[in-house]
């Protein structure tokens, strides 16, 4: 290895008293110096281990409550010198600066403090600034000084100076400055985007520490990564570890089943990304036996969702399809136990957390940003505009289709009936084709369409689409409205004795 160095002195300054001992212990085994802040210095005395409090570096109390203590010429300079340089060799000479080999900070938990909904000023409090600064300058100067910045590298870091008898390498050095530098701009974006609030700078800064590398990205022969805390989301049950594709899957199935978290027991297969099937029924089993009718050649190596406990009598039905991922609330023991038959097949347990309210995707040499579609057309949001209003059954139908459709790429018509999807156009370029392709899978899985109901994301530009949907029996339809010819739309339908509503809402998805 590399440029050793031997610890001899280290400062601790850390929120978190967790997992400290440990480390502490070692480094006065190894007969380190230690330094230390209020809090701290009082925990390391506690454990009868010898400390010196940083005033007496300092020869300055801890001021403002706190907002000052380590922020010093004699705490910054026993960091930040260059121990292979004869001037700054002689200045910590001249002004008595002792050398620090180690950094230890925990940093105030802001991005907590936040999220538990405290005041402004309790806020303002939790930005630590001199501890960031003291990772900042223990990182720069890696060469010299080994950083611990995060309760995540207390193991790593003890394990590297018991090994080495508190010898650490240039290369380790440099590894805890990247880990470092990681901590103290997560932390800084956490602050902005507090600031930042209600986007008065354009500026978009993400900052996700979780990162996993895929097996690669949508095809093998592109690279792949997930940022984001996906346990947060779900315990993951069985299986072999999701692909890009898969995690596209899951969320586009983990958003439409949200419209149903409430419902009746309801299942749903998709397939790159879209519905093939779902059904909504009193039992789950019913659910997805009606739901893999909607497209049983397309559900083959789908990935399925519930918003109920899995059952064993839905698991024996589903373990006769070769699936990627099933996702549920939970998966009754039994279930878990059919389920778990297919070495490879995912099995996701959802937990009750929200999903993200901003939407981000990469566009051009920049990326673009835009609100979540929170809006779910209700009975209450329907504006009748035909003669023929629509029964309360079409009504519930025409809600169901509306739910799919929102969640089905543009441009998409979706036709159901009794609360099951009978089939969907998508990501068609015309209308006009999404509506003959879901006519045509209907016909090929023998759906008679007479009584079904015609959901579109968005308006009709001419009454071509009412008019095929009428030929096909399809009697009430459910659309944003909106064109300069619905009228046309309109007169048809009143001809024809269709009901159709307007909700106002589009629901392009792209
Ligand atoms: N003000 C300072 O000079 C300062 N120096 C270190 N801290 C922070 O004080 C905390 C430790 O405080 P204590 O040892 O008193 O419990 C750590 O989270 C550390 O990041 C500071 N506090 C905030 O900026």
């Amino acid at each position: 290895m590399s440029n050793e160095k031997t610890i001899k002195s280290a400062l601790i300054s850390v929120f978190s008293k967790d997992g400290l001992e440990p480390i502490v212990k070692e480094l006065n085994k190894q007969g380190v110096t230690i330094y230390s802040t209020g809090g701290t210095e009082k925990f390391i005395k506690d454990l009868g281990i010898n400390v010196v409090p940083v005033e007496d570096v300092t020869s300055y109390p801890s001021i403002l409550g706190g907002r000052v203590k380590t922020l010093h010429p004699k705490v910054f300079g026993g960091i930040l010198n260059r121990q292979n340089h004869d001037g700054d060799v002689a200045e910590l000479a001249e002004y008595e600066i002792p050398q620090i080999d180690v950094v230890i900070v925990d940093l105030y938990p802001f991005e907590k403090t936040v999220a538990s909904g405290a005041s402004n000023q309790d806020i303002i409090e939790k930005i630590d600034i001199g501890g960031i600064s003291l990772i900042r300058a223990a990182a720069k100067n890696y060469a010299d000084v080994i950083c611990v910045s995060s309760v995540k590298d207390y193991a790593e870091f003890l394990e590297l100076i018991s090994a080495n008898n508190g010898s650490i390498s240039e290369e380790d050095r440099k590894r805890f400055a990247g880990k470092a530098f990681n901590v103290s701009s997560h932390y800084d974006t956490a602050i902005f985007n507090y600031f930042n609030k209600n986007h008065e700078e354009a500026a978009l800064k993400i900052s996700e520490t979780n990162g996993k590398v895929l097996r690669y990205g949508e095809n093998p022969h592109q690279r792949g990564f997930f940022f984001g805390d996906f346990d947060e989301l779900f315990t993951k049950l069985h299986g072999k570890e999701l692909s890009y594709n898969n995690l596209l899957d899951v969320d586009a199935a983990v958003n439409l089943m949200l419209e149903f978290k409430n419902d009746a027991p309801t299942f749903a297969i998709l397939k790159h990304n879209n519905a093939c099937g779902l059904a909504q029924r009193d039992t789950l089993h019913q659910a997805y036996v009606d739901a893999l009718a909607g497209d049983p050649v397309s559900a083959f190596g789908g990935v399925l969702i519930s918003n109920k406990e899995i059952d064993k009598a839905t698991a024996d039905e589903i373990h006769k399809l070769f699936c990627e991922v099933v996702i549920a609330p939970s998966f009754s023991a039994e279930a878990l136990e059919i389920l778990k038959g297919k070495k490879n097949r995912i099995l996701l347990e959802i937990h009750d957390v929200d999903m993200p309210q901003t939407n981000v995707r990469s566009c051009l040499n920049g990326v673009l940003v835009q609100d979540r579609n929170n809006v779910t057309d209700k009975a209450e949001d329907l504006k009748n505009v035909t003669n023929t209003v629509p029964t309360q059954t079409q009504i519930d139908d025409l809600i169901f289709a509306s739910k799919i459709c929102k969640h089905t790429k543009s441009n998409t018509i979706v036709l159901a009936k009794n609360k099951q999807l009978c089939a969907s156009g998508t990501g068609q370029t015309s209308r006009v084709d999404a509506l003959e392709q879901a006519i045509h899978k209907a016909g090929s899985f023998k759906f008679d369409l007479n009584g079904a109901v015609m959901a579109s994301d968005a308006f009709f530009p001419f009454p071509d689409c009412v008019e095929i949907a009428n030929s096909a029996g399809i009697k009430a339809v459910i659309q944003p409205g909106g064109s300069i010819k619905d009228q046309l739309s309109i007169d048809f339908c009143n001809e024809n004795g269709v009901a159709m509503v307007m909700t106002g809402t589009r629901h392009f998805k792209h």
